[in-house]
């Protein structure tokens, strides 16, 4: 053997070991070289896959949107990438994690390189094939940890709604695109009556179930676009994006019905609570969003002063 030929066959056999997956197509997409980590991870032996078209053998490869890949390597003469945030699992290969001993979908970053012929244009394309199942589910974990975190951060524990702080970041938001843009919102404060008596009447256990009920009556009545946050003790508050001061009315009117014929239960029967409620619109002279919910505020302790088991729209 001489020394080039020596030279052109350690070559090939260090291509044979890399940990990636090494496939050369040509032109019609038929196998050329498969590697070992190839023929480990899919079982299929290179006197099979050799001469076999690509699309074939795995029927489970997104087939238009990696020949488009192929497609751009052979006629622009460049890379072309695919990382397994975009495709996870191209190859349905099993992946086993050592720590737990569990197998997953083995999670993949592609690279086609071209591979020039004699006449300098592209004659065949080079996959490579990494395994990139630790980065990816590593990954993933910290996201979903973060995602979890966040929720945790911007969750009232009791009830479930938005905390304070979060519902307030989201108001302010809301200001800054209104004082931008313009449009309608609503905001309604509600804060349920002679609470003190029902923690002192069935006490504190039963006094966070009402808060919890309260909570619940308010998501069942609220769109998916409404924001609502526990404001205080006893006080929640409901940002209504896209909506004028006579729709939050009656939204107040009807959570206000729904609270009063509402049975809350303690070991020794039923009972009822009432709430008030205080609604503002968005108005161009706010200054800040601080005003809006003064404005609100006011309105609510209207509500109070007037006898309670009412909503009060604020006026200037
Ligand atoms: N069970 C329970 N009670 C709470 C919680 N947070 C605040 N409270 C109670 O809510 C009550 C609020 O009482 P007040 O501010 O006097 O108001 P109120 O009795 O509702 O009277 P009005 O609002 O004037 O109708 C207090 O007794 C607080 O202890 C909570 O998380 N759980």
């Amino acid at each position: 053997m001489n020394e080039q030929t020596q030279n052109m066959h350690s070559l090939l056999q260090m291509l044979q070991t890399i940990e990636a997956g090494l496939v050369v197509l040509d032109r019609n997409n038929q196998v050329q070289v498969w590697n070992s980590f190839m023929e480990n991870h899919s079982g299929i032996r290179v006197s099979k896959a050799r001469g076999s078209n690509l699309f074939e053998l795995f029927p489970e490869l997104p087939e238009r949107w990696l020949q488009r890949k192929i497609d751009f390597v052979f006629g622009l003469k460049s890379r072309a990438y695919s990382t397994w945030e975009q495709r996870p699992h191209l190859f349905d290969f099993s992946s086993v994690r050592p720590l737990t001993g569990n197998t997953t979908l083995m999670y993949q970053n592609l690279t086609i390189n071209p591979l020039l012929g004699p006449d300098g244009e592209v004659a065949q394309v080079c996959m490579l094939i990494y395994d990139v199942t630790d980065t990816a589910m590593s990954k993933l974990a910290l996201r979903s940890a973060n995602q979890a975190l966040e929720h945790l951060s911007q969750t009232d524990k009791l009830t479930g709604l938005f905390n304070r702080g979060h519902w307030e970041e989201c108001l302010i938001q809301e200001f800054q695109r209104l004082k931008r843009y313009s449009g309608d919102a609503s905001l309604l404060l509600f804060d349920i009556d002679h609470f003190k008596a029902v923690n002192d009447n069935y006490g504190h256990d039963v006094g966070d179930e009402v808060l919890r009920q309260m909570a619940n009556l308010i998501r069942a009545n609220l769109r998916e676009t409404d924001i609502a946050g526990r404001f205080g003790g006893e006080e929640f508050a409901i940002l209504l994006p896209n909506t004028q001061a006579e729709a939050a009315m009656q939204l107040a009117e009807r959570l206000r019905q729904k609270v009063r014929e509402y049975p809350m239960q303690h070991t020794q029967g039923n009972f009822q609570v009432t709430v008030s409620l205080g609604v503002a619109d968005f108005d161009s002279d706010q200054t800040s969003h601080q005003e809006w919910l003064k404005h609100a505020d006011n309105a609510l302790y209207e509500a109070k002063n007037a006898g309670r088991d009412q909503a009060i729209l604020f006026k200037k």
